[in-house]
């Protein structure tokens, strides 16, 4: 099956819905000023509850002294910004745990910069580019033209992003091929409020193909 990653859990609610819908990783988080940051506090204790579940803490451009604190309750770190390769590599070898990379995408030039990273992140997560204006690189329930995915070389491990929903989760993964499915804003009753039902559905949806 297709695995399945719930983004931007900030509660137990969400969390147990995620693990009781079979959800693979669970995403935290630590950027300051989306509606569904996650103190290191509030994640580490949260994550206490997500036994089975892979912990993935998503990171926008951050600084080492932003990172560190999360450190005990995630096991990979998804770079949701800028981040060049060799700032992912260090920060791979620095705190020990896999880089997924996320890349927005507009145009199928875009999916070259999956090249660069392929030596030091474990997977890419293709996302949509945000919408013009907007002050977060994601989370914005905005989908790409997936068919920019049929002229790419399927080398690594990579994941779909960007306006997933239980209505169409089905559908990208058919057109796509996808291996991982990464979703936030499609299971939530408003910005950074997740809804067990839609979980519920999109876990579903997925597990019906
Ligand atoms: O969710 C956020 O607030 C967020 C903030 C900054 C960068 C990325 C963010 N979310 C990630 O964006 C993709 C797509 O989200 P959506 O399903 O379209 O809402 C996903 O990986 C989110 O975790």
């Amino acid at each position: 099956m297709t695995s399945v990653k719930i983004c931007g859990v900030t509660t137990p609610a969400a969390l147990i819905a995620a693990r009781r819908g079979g959800a693979d990783h669970v995403g935290f988080v630590g950027k300051e000023g989306s509606p569904r940051f996650i103190s290191p506090g509030e994640c580490t204790a949260l994550s206490q509850q997500a036994d089975g579940l892979i912990r993935v803490g998503l990171f926008v451009d951050a600084r080492d002294e932003e990172i560190r604190p999360y450190l005990g309750a995630i096991d990979v770190l998804q770079l949701h910004g800028n981040e060049s390769p060799a700032r992912a590599a260090e920060l791979q070898g620095r705190f020990g745990r896999p880089v997924w990379k996320a890349l927005g995408i507009r145009s199928a030039r875009d999916l070259d910069a999956a090249n660069a990273y392929r030596d030091v992140a474990e997977l890419i997560l293709f996302d949509a580019k945000p919408p013009e204006g907007a002050a977060l690189t994601g989370g914005h329930g905005v989908r790409f033209d997936w068919s920019l995915l049929d002229g790419w070389p399927r080398r690594g491990a990579w994941g779909l992003a960007g306006g997933l929903t239980p209505a169409n989760v089905g559908r990208a993964i058919a057109a796509t091929g996808a291996p991982l499915v990464d979703v936030s804003s499609g299971v939530e009753e408003a910005p950074g409020e997740k809804s067990a039902a839609k979980i519920a559905a999109f876990m579903e949806a997925v597990k019906s193909l």
